[in-house]
């Protein structure tokens, strides 16, 4: 285990060097500027990643200051193909080695290791437990055990409305395409409020036949109907004091939303058969794929019961609008498949994430879930390869823009991705421009930035 200081402005790249290391029980404290770096940095730190072009100057300067104070940390240069010729010039300067972007895992893993061998392990020693506090704490953010936040803006959003509404008793109408993860946004509202400790009850309203809604949710007494030889609870009285999740919430009859409502405002259920009126006090969060406001506007779903429902809504993006959290769920879906599987798989091939990135995984999450689980399956080496991956992925979509987009906003494949875009449309900038969905003057703009205007 060694201590690394990663110092990139590139949030998405710095982030999955991150977690990558993390998964390796590497501490991580990640920076995004020199100044930051030059407020953290102590020579306790075993290794220093070190990207060459900082937005408050250039990388070289602080590779000297390191090799002035403390000259036995290794650091290692993290540049574009471009770059190597900077790389070999910083090396010359005392810069342990360099790793080219995107990195190779185990090029990663190799410096690592030889980076530490020559440390004479007196370093390790002398770390100061403050040091490794914070460290931890910086590489934790991402997580918890089931929930990754991503990092784009569309996760900081959610994540911000999460942490807003959590703490209150509003009922949450969660919305997203199939498969986003609003089963999980709504654990994580009832985990995060004061209801906590008490249960949170799932309930799938799509899959309860409406004749027997009533007492799926409210319960029966025994010999109410036939079918009923004991007495049961229903969902209510189960989540009492806690959460109470409707999942599908649109799929219910409209008498079945009448009842819903009628215990929702009294706040009292009656068994199905009972002459007794129980007292309840839950949470409603509900999700819906649908469009449930059309359906109110057609009569299909009670306008009052939409409003008790939706006191506030979430939209759950989908995950061609958060591409830039693609490779950490990746990772994190790896990692579990790795444990419910039994395999060490360490990661992907660069084919393989370059087909993830331009694929437009319509069942979001639980595909790319699925595809992963698949894959470490049939992995026989230590990395996902494109042989693995199911055909559906290579197949044309229609949105292999989006790897552009997405891509397009790390900087360091920026001029790869455009240089890329011109070839492919015979240098039409018209064409390049829709592909990688800037305006044309945008895409001037970065030609001239990039010296490809000539
Ligand atoms: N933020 C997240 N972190 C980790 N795993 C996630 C996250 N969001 C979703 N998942 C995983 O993705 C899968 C789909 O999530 P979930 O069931 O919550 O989606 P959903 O939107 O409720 O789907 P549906 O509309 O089909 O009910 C689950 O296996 C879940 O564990």
């Amino acid at each position: 285990m060694a201590k690394i200081l990663v110092i990139d402005d590139d949030v998405t790249f710095s982030s999955l060097l991150e977690r990558f290391l993390v998964r390796y029980k590497h501490k991580v404290a990640v920076c995004h500027s020199l100044k930051e770096a030059a407020t953290i940095f102590k020579s306790t730190f075993d290794i220093v990643f070190l990207d060459l072009r900082l937005p408050d100057g250039d990388g070289i300067s602080f590779l000297e200051k390191i090799k002035e104070e403390s000259p036995e940390v290794p650091v290692v240069i993290m540049t574009n193909y471009a770059e190597v010729a900077s790389a070999v010039s910083a090396m010359k300067k005392g810069a342990f080695d360099y790793i080219s972007k995107p990195f190779q895992q185990e090029s990663v893993l190799n410096v690592i290791e030889n980076a530490t061998k020559q440390t004479d392990g007196s370093a390790v020693v002398t770390k100061t437990p403050e040091l490794q506090t914070s460290v931890v704490a910086i590489s934790d953010k991402n997580t918890n055990a089931e929930m990754v936040f991503g990092i784009s803006n569309a996760s900081k959003k959610l994540a911000e409305y999460v942490g807003l509404v959590a703490p209150t008793d509003m009922s949450v109408l969660i919305t997203g395409k199939s498969g986003t993860g609003k089963e999980v946004v709504a654990k994580s509202i009832h985990m995060q409020s004061s209801r906590k400790e008490f249960p949170f009850i799932a309930v799938d309203c799509g899959a309860i036949p409406k004749e027997i809604a009533s007492s799926e949710f409210f319960g029966h007494v025994k010999g109410s109907f036939t079918g009923a030889v004991s007495d049961k609870k229903g969902h209510f009285e189960e989540a009492n004091e806690g959460t109470i999740f409707l999942d599908e919430v649109g799929n219910l009859s409209y008498e079945n939303q009448i009842q819903l409502l009628r215990a929702l405002q009294e706040r009292k259920i009656k068994p199905v058969g009972s002459s007794k009126e129980i007292d309840v006090n839950i949470r409603i969060l509900s999700a819906t794929n649908e469009n449930l406001l059309k359906a109110v506007e057609n009569g299909e779903f009670r306008e009052d019961l939409y409003h008790r429902l939706n006191e506030f809504s979430i939209k759950v993006p989908s995950l061609v609008d958060r591409m830039e959290d693609m490779m950490i769920f990746a990772e994190h879906f790896l990692a579990s498949a790795n444990k419910q599987l039994g395999k060490q798989v360490i990661g992907f091939d660069r084919d393989a994430i370059i087909c993830f990135q331009q694929y437009a995984w319509p069942g979001n999450l639980r595909e790319l879930q699925n595809v992963i689980k698949r894959s470490v399956l049939l992995t026989s080496g230590n990395y996902i390869t494109e042989g693995v991956l199911p055909s559906e992925l290579f197949e044309n979509s229609g949105v292999e823009d989006v790897g552009f987009i997405t891509s397009l906003s790390t900087k360091d494949n920026e001029k790869a991705l455009i240089i890329a875009a011109l070839e492919k449309t015979n240098n039409n900038k018209t064409l390049a421009a829709k592909l990688l969905n800037v305006s044309r003057k945008t895409l001037y703009n970065k030609l001239k930035a990039y010296g490809l205007d000539s």
